[in-house]
């Protein structure tokens, strides 16, 4: 018997993909879409709402949805899953950064490994910086931002956030976190996150004016979205001092050669949009169609 089939436009772990081919054949060509029982995307398309191309489908999972995508698969019948382990997995990869930027990881990593690490004391290159006592702002406490505050809740951090919507003041008691201007989590924060979306209010509200009110040596890491930091005044930033380390997982042009002002740089960690990028999470996705097939 030919295997149900599953749409996928998503890039998997590849034990996820062996589990899904046991039991689906697997297709990202849009034009066997309306052939597809399953799909697993990021987002669910607008224009599938309804679609001769859906008909077919009878479970999506995804990571994001919107409400009028959710209520026309409702209508259809289609069992949606949304992947909600995708805000933890951020979240992790979110610290992994600052703690590789904090602390050299990659730097010291490549100079054991170039045999530099003979007859040098390479803890003075690499010494880093602890987290205990020092401040970090989170901009932007929505579903990752508040799943980082909880990692680091044992750091002994004095966590800052700031988001358009403050949270209840039982919420942030319980994240033991404490709403900041924007300018105050600047000037006081030494490592800084951006959990923020990008969209017209956003886009550039990390720019030289901002960066003029960084704390000097600030740790800077962004998982959210390139767009929300103006990469000029990034660049003057990290060439000045003003930030002491980065973290990207997000880039102004992805899928490219990076600029050597980053590439060139050792304060930098560099990933490839890895932040939702784990087994587990991408398990949970591959599940919902599974028990579905
Ligand atoms: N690196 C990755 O792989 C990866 C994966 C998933 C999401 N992301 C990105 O992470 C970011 C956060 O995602 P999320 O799911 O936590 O989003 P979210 O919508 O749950 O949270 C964003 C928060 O920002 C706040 N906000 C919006 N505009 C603001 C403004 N102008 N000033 C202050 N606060 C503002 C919102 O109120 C909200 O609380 C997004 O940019 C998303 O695209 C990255
Ligand atoms: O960052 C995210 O929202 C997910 O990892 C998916 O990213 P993409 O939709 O930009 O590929």
């Amino acid at each position: 018997m030919p295997k149900p089939i599953c749409y996928a436009e998503v890039s998997l772990h590849p034990l996820a993909w062996e589990q899904l081919k046991a039991h689906y054949e697997i297709t990202s060509d849009d034009s066997r879409l309306p052939e597809a029982s399953a799909a697993l995307v990021y987002s669910v398309p607008d224009h599938w709402a309804f679609s001769e191309s859906t008909s077919r489908l009878k479970a999506v999972a995804c990571h994001s949805c919107s409400s009028s995508a959710a209520a026309w698969m409702k209508e259809q019948g289609i069992a949606l899953t949304l992947a909600h382990s995708l805000w933890r997995t951020v979240a992790e990869h979110t610290l992994a950064l600052m703690m590789a930027a904090a602390r050299n990881i990659v730097p010291a990593d490549r100079a054991v490994r170039n045999g530099e690490w003979s007859g040098q004391d390479l803890k003075i290159p690499y010494s880093g910086w602890d987290f205990q006592q020092k401040t970090i702002g989170i901009w932007g406490m929505g579903k990752i931002g508040i799943e980082l505050a909880g990692l680091i809740s044992g750091f002994g951090m004095n966590r800052l956030y700031n988001d358009c919507r403050r949270l209840p003041a039982e919420q942030e008691q319980r994240l033991g976190i404490a709403y900041a201007s924007v300018e105050d989590m600047l000037a006081q924060a030494d490592y800084f996150c951006i959990l923020l979306p990008l969209n017209e209010q956003t886009r550039g509200a990390l720019g030289k004016e901002q960066f003029a009110r960084m704390k000097k040596g600030c740790i800077l890491i962004n998982t959210a979205r390139a767009g929300i930091i103006e990469e000029q005044a990034f660049q003057e930033a990290l060439e000045n001092g003003t930030i002491g380390a980065a973290g990207l997982d997000v880039f102004w042009r992805e899928n490219d050669v990076q600029p050597a002002y980053l590439a060139e740089r050792t304060n930098v960690v560099l990933t490839p949009h890895l932040g939702g990028s784990t087994y587990e999470c991408d398990m949970v996705l591959a599940n919902a169609v599974l028990e579905r097939k």
